[in-house]
C-alpha cells in the first residue's frame, strides 16, 4: 500500500525542510540565540544581530542583490503591499496611475483595488490563453502619468512565467517603478537582480520549505527606489517596516534560501521529469487540457481541466491525496477560479481545474498513486 495522503499541493505552501526547523529551534530559548537584534549594549543582542544578517546574506544570494536591498516582512502579502502602495504613494507626484494583470494573486489585486478606492487610477492588462502578458501590451498602456507597474513572476495557479526580463525593460525604459511579485518563483527559477530591470521584488519563505509568516521585499538602492513606510514604529529595516525582528523566522528564511541555491539546477530537472510523468499519464484520459502556456512555465505545477467532471466532485473523489482546485470553491465564494476564466476557459472548464504541484519531497510512487486515483475517479464521475 502507497503511504496516503499524498501531499501534491506544494504551491499552497511547502513543509519546512528539516535542516531549517533545526536552525529556527536554536533561536528559541535561553540556551540558544533568542535576543533582540535591535539591543544593542549586550551579547544576546549582537549574536541575534549576527545570524539575522547571515541569513540576510543568505537570502540576497539566491536572487543576486546586495543584503542591503533585502526589507524582511511577514510574507509575500505584506511585501505586495509595501511595494505598490508605498511606491504608488512615494511617486504620486509623478502620477497615479498604476498597471497590474487580470491573473496575479489577490496580494496584488486587491492591493491596487485598495489605491484605486483612494484615488489612484489603475490599469488591468488582460492575458492570453496561454496566461501570458506582452511587452507590446505593457507599452500601449503606460500614459505619461503611470507611476508603478506590478507583474508577477510565475503564476500561482498555472505555473507560467511571466517574461519580466522583456517586462521590465518596458518600464525602465519609461521610468516608472517595477515591481514583481516572485514568491512561486524563487528557489524554483534562477534569478538575477544584479541583470534584471526589477526595481522591487517579493518573497515569502513557506513556499521554498521554510517558515509561514516570513517574507522579504527587495528594494532596489541603484537607481534607488524611494518607498513610504506602511507600518510605523521603531524604525527597523532602515525605516521601511518597522517592527522586531523575528530572529527564528529570519534565519529560517534564510537557511531555506541557502539550501534553494544548493539544490536549485537539480530540483528543476528532478521536478520536471515529475510533472511530465503525471501530465503524460493524464493523457490516458480522454478530453483533458492543460491550463497555461506548454512550455514557458516553472517545474513543480500542473494545471489541468477535466471535460465533463466538476472540480469539487474530483477533489471530493481524490480524499486522500491534496490538490487544489484552481477554483475558490474551497472558499466562501462559490465563483469558478478567476484566473482559469482569464485564460479563456469556459465556466465548465474553469469549474474542473485542478491544480497539481510537486515539490522536494514528492516521489515517483507518489505521483504514480495519484494518476491511478485520478484516472480511476475521473472515470467513474463521467459514468464510464
Ligand atoms: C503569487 C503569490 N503571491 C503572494 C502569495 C502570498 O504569500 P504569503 O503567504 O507569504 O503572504 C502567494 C501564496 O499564497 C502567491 O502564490
Ligand atoms: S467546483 Fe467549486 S466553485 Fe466550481
Amino acid at each position: 500500500m502507497h503511504q496516503t495522503p499524498v501531499y501534491l499541493d506544494y504551491a499552497a505552501t511547502t513543509p519546512v525542510d528539516p535542516a531549517v526547523a533545526e536552525k529556527m529551534v536554536g533561536c528559541l530559548t535561553l540556551d540558544g540565540n533568542f535576543g533582540n537584534p535591535a539591543s544593542r549594549s549586550y551579547r544576546f543582542g549582537w549574536m541575534a544581530e549576527e545570524a539575522v544578517d547571515i541569513a540576510r546574506n543568505q537570502v540576497a544570494d539566491l536572487i543576486n542583490c546586495d543584503p542591503r536591498e533585502v526589507v524582511f516582512t511577514s510574507g509575500a502579502t505584506e511585501s505586495d503591499n509595501l511595494a505598490i502602495k508605498g511606491a504608488a504613494h512615494a511617486y504620486a507626484d509623478k502620477g497615479r496611475h498604476i498597471i497590474t494583470v487580470n491573473t496575479e494573486h489577490k496580494a496584488v489585486i486587491d492591493t491596487c483595488e485598495a489605491l484605486r478606492q483612494d484615488g489612484f487610477d489603475v490599469t488591468v492588462l488582460e492575458v492570453d490563453s496561454q496566461g501570458l502578458v506582452s511587452a507590446e501590451q505593457l507599452t500601449a498602456a503606460l500614459r505619461p502619468d503611470t507611476s508603478v507597474v506590478s507583474i508577477m513572476h510565475v503564476n500561482n495557479e498555472l505555473g507560467v512565467v511571466q517574461d519580466i526580463a522583456a517586462l521590465g525593460a518596458v518600464c525602465r525604459e519609461a521610468g516608472v517603478v517595477f515591481h514583481v511579485d516572485a514568491a512561486q518563483s524563487a528557489g524554483k527559477l534562477p534569478i538575477d537582480l544584479a541583470n534584471l530591470p526589477v526595481d522591487l521584488m517579493s518573497f515569502s519563505a513557506h513556499k521554498l520549505y521554510g517558515p509561514k509568516g516570513i517574507g522579504a521585499l527587495y528594494v532596489r538602492r541603484r537607481p534607488k527606489v524611494r518607498l513610504q513606510a506602511q507600518i510605523h514604529g521603531g524604525g527597523h529595516e532602515r525605516g521601511m517596516r518597522s517592527g522586531t525582528l523575528p530572529t527564528h523566522q529570519i534565519v529560517g528564511m534564510g537557511e531555506a534560501f541557502a539550501l534553494a541555491a544548493d539544490c536549485l539546477e537539480e530540483e528543476i530537472t528532478r521536478l520536471t521529469a515529475l510533472r511530465e510523468r503525471l501530465w503524460k499519464g493524464l493523457q490516458t484520459l480522454d478530453d483533458v487540457h492543460l491550463n497555461g502556456h506548454p512550455e514557458q512555465r516553472v517545474a513543480g505545477i500542473l494545471n489541468v481541466s477535466f471535460g465533463g467532471v466538476d472540480g469539487e466532485s474530483l477533489i471530493m473523489g481524490l480524499n486522500d491525496i491534496a490538490v487544489s482546485s484552481g477554483s475558490a470553491c474551497t472558499s466562501a465564494s462559490l465563483e469558478p477560479s478567476y484566473v482559469l476564466q482569464a485564460i479563456g476557459r469556459s465556466a465548465e472548464l474553469a469549474h474542473a481545474g485542478i491544480r497539481f504541484s510537486v515539490g522536494r519531497f514528492t516521489s515517483a510512487d507518489d505521483v504514480d498513486y495519484a494518476l491511478e486515483k485520478v484516472t480511476t475517479v475521473v472515470s467513474r464521475l463521467r459514468g464510464a
